[in-house]
């Protein structure tokens, strides 16, 4: 093992960047292999054009025999571009995509054969459904589940294949995949958050979910990568001891970035750019070998097919790079981890965001409307919200190295606490002219003066105010996004609902003006939200006892924090804004439950292996060489001998206790597997996964990487931290 470290260290250091020869301008690139506007205009009947405009808009239905045409255009299109398959592309619970190619080749008889692509092979699909996760909908003996074609998010041509994003459900209806509920949140959101700007202007008919979110990875050399059984397996290392250097001289975040690293970005961008990725910003992270990648916002949906589809592409391109990517929230204990912040915010069909404020006192009111109902929302939800970001992976990033708690809090910035202050004085009823006019001249008019001061970071919120959006920070790197989004957006537009609700019922019943029945809420809501805002530093001992007296979450693991997906409160909501029934709710939470539980078991399984097949036979070998040594020294100088002999004789002792230490711990570890495997209630098997087996890898890591420090350098079998993270 230790010649596959020292092979791998010698291929690495030989690398030399990979040439990328940029000639042709992104802008020019952009979008050419997505069937998009201006190729439909192209490769469209005017009528099929159309109908696939009205979809994207107005989720109009497409007819039949207008897909025929569409279809009949795609295959041009794509056969022009240089295309031999079409496939479905779907994003089951996986965490990954999922493709299935067919040849638009076909045979038509006497010897003969075209080229085929018809309107019923792309509205839909019947893969078979009992293969990917499904959470007990879908059994073997009725596997079917179908495909269809999501015209919202256009086709594009990736290799030799005409890529079509599809939803991915039960023959029954229920979603099985992560597209789905988060199409139904985005209606739902679309529908509340109309509603409630008509307060403001009559002509808004739609509102749009905008999304951005920030890709941070590690990259290794792949050599280096496939040096180590724990990162081929578990995308992170299981043991390692700390580099003497690692971030603490905060000299890589933008810093200038190494040449392979660079060559790697170009060429990844390119392909963004073919693929209408909008890719904008590139930069280092903070720990060594960490970078960060991130495009301009876009509409959701989109934004979660282009961040799933760029993770793919991400290694693909490594692979040309001699490059391995690492999405896990944390591959390296003792540097910072890996996030995917996602950027959220609401944008009108007039043009207006709605959290970034506006011109006039009325288009502020708005903004102050959509910013205090999503703090409300965030307040009432913010153990689903925890949930909506819970992963074995996950778990290991919270709390630390800039990541967020896993206390959920909102971070506003001291200007707009002054001004939620202020509103929460308003006089309860109807305000009197006076003072509606003070509260819109020196409150809300004030506010666009206040954001520009709205400078301050708080890198521990997990979900912080950034002047025009809420950036939701706890989201980990390896997360599909519509997750979180769809949890977001269904909490906000039930929050938006009620809103209105309570608004017209003040109107109604207490014959209040419109301003006025809206000021009352909103400071009611101010209120009531007190517990979630919160400034300070979200790492102290101080934040958790503080949190703890308001009621606030703090579920450190997912089994505990997955919980909260199936409490009555979130399987009502759900369900009452049309996202997800309980039969969907409760799959998520069984598939999420078992693929911790087997994240935990392939990790124990790994480490198990690493600790007693790698480093305990090399320990056992150096101590050997010590014996050698004490006994030569015993020959030379007899009864003197320990005189010279002591260091050796006490390292033969500290290698004899780490090892026995090593496998007891694995033998413990491995028993706790066993019995755990046989409780059947996947519930208990997975908090005994969470708390009988995993904190036996503390302790075999411990020992092991205190071998590392002892065991002669030559002889370690595993690639060592130094060695991973300074040579990209
Ligand atoms: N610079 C940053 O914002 C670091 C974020 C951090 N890597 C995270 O885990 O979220």
């Amino acid at each position: 093992m230790s010649t596959l470290r020292f092979y791998a260290v010698k291929k690495t250091l030989n690398r030399k960047p990979v040439y990328i020869d940029e000639t042709q301008r992104r802008s020019e690139l952009f979008g050419s292999n997505v069937f998009n506007e201006a190729t439909m205009r192209q490769f469209l009947t005017k009528e099929a054009f159309n109908s696939v405009m009205a979809a994207v808009e107005t989720g109009a239905k497409i007819d039949r025999s207008v897909a025929d045409h569409i279809s009949t255009g795609m295959k041009e299109w794509s056969i022009s571009k240089g295309a031999t398959h079409y496939s479905h592309w779907f994003q089951p619970l996986t965490g990954s995509t999922a493709e299935k190619h067919d040849a638009f080749f076909e045979t038509i008889g006497n010897g003969l054969a075209i080229e085929k692509f018809g309107g019923a092979q792309l509205v839909q699909q019947e893969p078979d459904a009992s293969s990917f996760p499904n959470g007990g909908i879908r059994n073997t003996f009725e596997a079917r589940g179908y495909t269809a074609w999501d015209p919202t998010s256009p086709a594009f041509i990736y290799g030799t294949t005409l890529c079509i994003p599809t939803v991915f459900v039960a023959y029954t209806g229920e979603a099985l995949d992560y597209k789905t509920p988060l199409l139904r949140a985005l209606y739902a959101m679309d529908t509340a958050a109309v509603a409630v700007c008509k307060y403001f202007d009559k002509n808004v008919k739609k509102v749009n979910t905008s999304l951005g979110w920030e890709q941070e990875y590690f990259l290794i050399d792949s050599a280096l990568a496939a040096s180590r059984p724990d990162i081929v397996q578990t995308g992170r290392t299981l043991l390692g001891h700390s580099a003497a250097k690692g971030q603490q001289l905060d000299d890589h975040y933008f810093g200038s970035i190494p040449a392979r690293a660079l060559a790697y970005m170009m060429d990844l961008e390119v392909e963004c750019m073919l693929l209408g990725i909008p890719v904008k910003t590139r930069h280092n992270e903070v720990a060594p070998n960490q970078f960060e990648l991130a495009p301009i916002f876009d509409e959701a949906n989109l934004a979660v097919d282009h961040n799933s589809l760029l993770m793919d592409v991400m290694h693909k391109v490594a692979e040309r790079h001699n490059f391995k990517v690492l999405f896990h929230e944390k591959p390296f204990a003792g540097v910072n981890g890996s996030g995917k912040h996602n950027n959220w915010s609401l944008s009108t069909d007039t043009g207006v965001n709605l959290l970034g404020p506006g011109k006039t006192p009325m288009s502020n009111l708005q903004f102050l409307t959509f910013f205090i109902n999503t703090i409300k929302a965030v307040n009432d939800n913010e153990e689903l919200l925890r949930a909506a970001i819970a992963s074995a992976s996950n778990d290991h990033r919270l709390g630390a190295n800039e990541a967020p708690p896993a206390i959920m809090s909102i971070f506003i910035g001291e200007q707009l606490t002054r001004v939620l202050n202020e509103l929460e004085n308003v006089t309860n009823g109807k305000l009197s002219p006076e003072e509606k006019t003070e509260l819109k001249l020196n409150v809300v008019g004030k506010i666009p003066d206040v954001l520009l001061d709205n400078t301050d970071r708080n890198r521990t919120s997990p979900f912080a105010f950034t002047g025009n959006k809420f950036e939701f920070r706890a989201v980990g790197s390896t997360a599909n996004c519509a997750n979180p989004m769809t949890v977001l957006n269904t909490i906000v537009a039930k929050q938006l609902r009620d809103f209105k609700a309570e608004v017209d019922k003040l109107i109604k019943k207490k014959e209040m003006k419109k301003d006025d029945a809206i000021f009352n809420v909103l400071r009611d809501y101010i209120k009531k939200s007190k517990n979630i805002l919160f400034e300070g530093n979200g790492y102290g001992q101080a934040w958790e006892k503080e949190a703890e007296k308001r009621g606030l979450s703090n579920h450190r693991t997912t089994p505990e924090a997955l919980k909260a997906k199936v409490s009555e409160k979130a399987i009502k909501i759900f369900d009452e804004m049309g996202v997800m029934n309980k039969i969907e709710s409760e799959a998520r939470y069984e598939i999420e439950m078992e693929e911790y539980i087997l994240r935990i078991q392939i990790e124990g399984r790994v480490l198990g292996d690493i600790a007693r097949n790698h480093i305990v036979p090399i320990a056992v070998q150096y101590q050997n060489r010590l014996i050698k040594n004490v006994k030569g020294l015993k020959e030379i100088y007899g009864d003197d001998f320990k005189k010279f002999a002591q260091e050796q004789l006490n390292l033969i002792e500290d290698i004899s206790e780490h090892i026995s230490s090593i496998n007891s711990d694995v033998t413990r570890m491995t028993d706790e597997r066993r019995t755990a495997n046989l409780v059947e209630d996947f519930e208990i098997r997975a908090s005994d996964y969470c708390f009988k087996v995993k904190p036996l890898f503390d302790s075999i890591r411990y020992h092991c990487d205190k071998l590392e420090l002892l065991v002669d350098d030559e002889l370690w079998p595993m690639t060592k931290y130094r060695e991973l993270l300074f040579t990209c």
